[in-house]
């Protein structure tokens, strides 16, 4: 890892103290890639090209009723390790060809954690999961891994979290989720606002729903913000506005919201500001109080109510890997981990997910 430089100039001209005013603590400042350069070196290819403008238009067909089917997206909490990643991606996008008919399968490759208070922030942030943050290294990986995960057929979907981020892998993610941290902050809208992909943007982790209809909101409507370009130059954006968000109801802190009656309130909420009636369930998350096995029982649940006609439901999210639970990651040690098996929020296993996956695709025939 190239070491960090430290900064000795004066930050801007002027009074001879004025480089004194501000980078108080800052305490190194070195280079990052560029969008562009990542791009060229990772370039998208037109198989590649294909799978995300499918996953996109699929999903949307989905969202706007044309599409009888369900979206599910499924996957690991997060990405710590590419190869279990795509371990686990090979076997996805074999289950997602048998079901096609009836489920749309987006898998979940999450590289950017918003944390409650502190931990590892992601693949991105600190891909060798030491505490050395090589950022450059971790974009390099992230878009590597979506290329193969696409290659294989398989639609991405991601959380943008960083708002500079989305320059460097955006143009392979079929769907975009805002995270229940940053749904009310107007840079998330704003930066939905430009997304080329459908966007789900979650509840609060106390559970208000508002402020997810209140994003999906805003994200609809065109904006004028800074950004940076694929050069990685500061400029001015003006959007046009993403009219395919929406609301993921993800439970709270005060339990869970998958039921008829926060299903039924959300889709009012909706109506009542003009938006297109329709949520993606979590199950995991507030949904299954982080419990992985609670999961499997949101999603036979949700499945029987989809089976016997709901159709404001238009799609699900799964937290699932290789192996079943979480383990906690000791930085610097991440040679000790388990394979395919999750250092964030504990996922439900591969055979649990296959079975759930069936039976949701049962539910949408029998809805049929
Ligand atoms: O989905 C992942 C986590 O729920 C989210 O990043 C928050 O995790 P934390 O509460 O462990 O920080
Ligand atoms: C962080 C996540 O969820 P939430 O924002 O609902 O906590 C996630 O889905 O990875």
């Amino acid at each position: 890892m190239t070491t960090p430089q430290l900064i000795t100039q004066k930050l801007s001209a002027g009074p001879a103290d004025a480089g004194t005013l501000d980078a108080h603590r800052t305490t190194a400042i070195s280079p990052l890639i560029s969008p562009a350069l990542l791009r060229e070196d990772h370039p998208v290819d037109a198989a590649v090209a294909k799978v995300v403008r499918q996953g996109r238009s699929e999903t949307v067909d989905i969202l706007d009723g044309r599409d009888d089917r369900l979206a599910v997206v499924v996957g690991p909490c997060s990405v710590h390790d590419p190869e279990a990643a795509l371990d686990y991606a090979r076997k996805l996008a074999a289950k997602a060809e048998e079901l096609r008919g009836d489920l749309h399968i987006v898998m979940r490759v999450y590289f950017e954690k918003p944390r409650t208070t502190l931990g590892w922030k992601g693949l991105i942030n600190d891909p060798d999961l030491d505490g050395t943050f090589a950022v450059n290294k971790g974009l390099r990986l992230a878009r590597e891994l979506l290329l193969d995960v696409s290659a294989l057929g398989l639609p991405v979907g991601c959380e943008f979290l960083d708002p500079i981020t989305p320059q460097f892998i955006a143009d392979i993610v079929s769907w975009g989720s805002i995270g229940a941290r940053t749904a009310a902050s107007q840079v998330h809208r704003q930066l939905c606002s430009a997304l080329s992909m459908p966007v789900g943007i979650k509840n609060s982790t106390e559970g208000d729903i508002q402020v997810a209809v209140d994003a999906t909101r805003a994200a609809a409507a065109s904006h004028v913000f800074p950004g940076i370009t694929i050069d990685g130059l500061a400029a001015l954006l003006t959007t046009s506005g993403n009219p395919d968000c929406h609301v993921i109801l993800r439970g709270s802190s005060a339990g869970p919201n998958y039921d008829p009656a926060s299903v039924t309130e959300t889709l009012g909420r909706l109506e009542k500001s003009g938006l297109p009636e329709r949520v993606i369930i979590d199950a995991s998350h507030g949904n299954s109080r982080k419990d992985h096995v609670r999961q499997g029982e949101v999603v036979t649940e949700l499945a029987a109510r989809i089976a016997e006609g709901e159709r404001g439901i238009v799609g699900l999210m799964m937290e699932s890997f290789l192996t079943a639970g979480r383990q906690e990651l000791v930085l610097g040690r991440a040679s000790e981990l388990t394979y395919g098996q999750s250092i964030t929020d504990a996922c439900l296993d591969w055979d649990s997910t296959t079975g759930l996956l069936d039976t949701l695709a049962a539910a949408v025939r029998a809805r049929r």
